[in-house]
Formats: structure tokens, sequence, C-alpha cells
């Protein structure tokens, strides 16, 4: 029997050091087997000197389109403005991406071409999602229909373009304001900082067209809440998370544990779950 961790290290880049790239790269630093973290990009390195300075083994600091050549895994975790400048020179370059800005892949889906034909991956994390084995799965056979429902405070949706675009006025929101409700192509426009999660959902299942979402502001929460309803040929089930912001508060805390089990599963002996 071949032992997989024989292998030598995978070596992982990060783009990005906000809420979540700060954690996808501590949790690397302190270990996790068979992954080393090799390179970061970061837009003001002398922002993050204290936390760079606390790593146990400093990476190198890379612009965002060499950090393939330094990785054989590039983690993206930056606005999904900057995503085609992340992804493009790994995939391009024959690297493995793992993606968080997921609602940017809807208008960069060609990557998934690109990485195809140089022998290139693009992962989707599940983020601050629930279930998205079992949609996978659903999706072997026939999804009817999945319908999703987000709820965020207010804090979490201050500056979201539909909001802007339509000059609602949500901070002095008294009881829950349905917002939007669509598709979740339409939604990751409207909400490009806020709804990665029914991106996320679409991809695997029905895609970004048929996959149905309402984004409601509502006072009344503290944390981002998603419900999700999937009717398909061999189920029918629903799922909930409530997440807990994390220090942005656009951004559940569970999104960087996400990427960093989705990272340990690359070299992990024993894997659970599809
Ligand atoms: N897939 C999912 O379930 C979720 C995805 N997200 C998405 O993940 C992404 C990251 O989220 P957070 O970490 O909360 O954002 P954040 O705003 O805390 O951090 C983003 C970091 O990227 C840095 N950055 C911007 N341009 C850069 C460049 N050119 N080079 C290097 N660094 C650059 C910023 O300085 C900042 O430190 C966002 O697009 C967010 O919408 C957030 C929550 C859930
Ligand atoms: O953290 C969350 O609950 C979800 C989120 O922001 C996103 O999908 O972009």
């Amino acid at each position: 029997m071949t032992d997989q961790n024989a292998s030598s290290e995978l070596r992982v880049a990060i783009a990005g050091l906000g809420s979540i790239g700060t954690k996808v790269a501590s949790a690397l630093d302190q270990g996790i087997e068979g992954l080393a973290l090799s390179a970061l990009a970061v837009r003001d390195p002398a922002k993050h000197q204290a936390f760079l300075g606390g790593l146990r083994h400093p990476p190198q600091i890379l612009p965002i389109d060499r950090l393939g050549d330094a990785a054989d895994i590039v983690v993206e975790c930056a606005p999904s403005s900057q995503l085609r400048g992340i992804i493009e020179p790994a995939v391009r370059r024959g690297k493995s991406a793992v993606v968080v800005s997921v609602g940017g892949l809807l208008d960069n889906y060609d990557l998934v071409d690109l990485a195809r034909a140089n022998g290139g991956r693009i992962l989707v994390s599940t983020g601050a999602l629930i279930g998205l084995d079992a949609v996978n799965a659903a999706a072997i056979g026939t999804i009817h229909s999945v319908k999703m429902v987000t709820r965020k405070p207010i804090d979490g949706l201050k500056g979201a373009p539909f909001i802007v675009q339509n000059n609602i006025d949500i901070d002095n929101l008294r009881e829950p304001l349905k917002l939007f409700e669509g598709s979740a192509r339409d939604a990751a426009k409207g909400f490009p900082a806020n709804v990665n999660v029914a991106v996320a959902l679409s991809l695997a299942g029905i895609g970004p067209d048929r996959t149905q979402i309402q984004v409601w502001a509502d006072p009344t929460v503290t944390r981002n809440v998603h419900r999700i309803e999937v009717e398909a040929d061999s189920a029918r089930f629903s799922m909930s998370i409530e997440n807990i912001p994390s220090e942005n508060p656009k951004t559940g805390l569970i999104t960087a544990l996400s990427v960093i089990a989705l990272l340990r599963k690359q070299r992990a002996t024993l894997c659970v779950g599809t």
C-alpha cells in the first residue's frame, strides 16, 4: 500500500490577510498535515508587520500574480474584484486555486476552462454554508428546486451595491425588510460580499439562474442566518446555519474554518464527507 503522506509537502500561498486569510495563514503556520505556508500576497505589508512577525515560519511576500510560482495551492482570501488577478496566473500554471469570493467566479467562469486546459483545479470551499455534500450528491440525480433565505444584521449588509443603487435606508429599520428576491446570479451582483454562499450552493446544485434566494436586512438578528430548502428526486432536505460574524461583520467566523478543513483534506489520511 502506498503511504500518501510519504510524498513531499504541498506548498500553500494565500492572497489577502483579512478576516479569513489571517486565520488560514495562522493554521498553516501552526501546522497542517502535509502542507506548508510558502507565500503571502498582501496589499499593504506595513499594516501586517505584527502578524507577519509572529509567524513561526515566515513565508515569502509576493505580488498576487506570482503566488503560483511559489505554491501548489493558491488560496484566494481577498475581495472579489481581485479574484481574476489571483486565480488566472495560478491555474494557467496548472496549480490548484481555492476560491472564497465565489460570487466573483460567475463573471470569470472562463477560468474553469483555463484551469482544465492547463491541468489546474478550482476548489470552492463550503465557506459559510452547510450541506454542499448533500447538494452535490442530489445533483447526481435530479434536483427540482433550491430555495435559500438569508437574513443578516444591518452591519453585515451596509454598502452593498443593491442597497446603494436603490437608495434603501437600512440604518433605521425596526423590523425585518426583504431587500431582494431572485436568482443567485443576480443576488451576487447586488450583494457581492454577502451571498457568496448562494453562489457556492448554486454551483453545487442547479446553477446560478435556477437557485432562488431572498436577502433580508434584519435588525432582530445578531448572526448571519441562511436557511435552505432542496427538493430532489432522491431526497427533500432543509438546512440552516446561524453564523457568528467575524471582525468583518459581513463574514461568518466559520468561513475560515471551512477553508482550513478543505486544506486539511488535501493530504489527510482519513477524509470524511464528500
Ligand atoms: N464563500 C463564503 O462562504 C464566504 C466568502 N466571503 C468572501 O471572502 C472574501 C474575503 O473575506 P474577508 O476575509 O472577510 O475580507 P476582508 O475584507 O477581511 O479581507 C480581505 C483582505 O484582502 C486584502 N486585499 C485586497 N486587495 C488585495 C490585493 N490586491 N492583494 C493582496 N491583498 C489584498 C485586503 O487588504 C484585506 O486585508 C470576500 O470576497 C468575502 O465576500 C466571505 C464570507 C463567506
Ligand atoms: O458569512 C456569511 O454568513 C456569508 C457571507 O458573508 C457570504 O456568503 O459572503
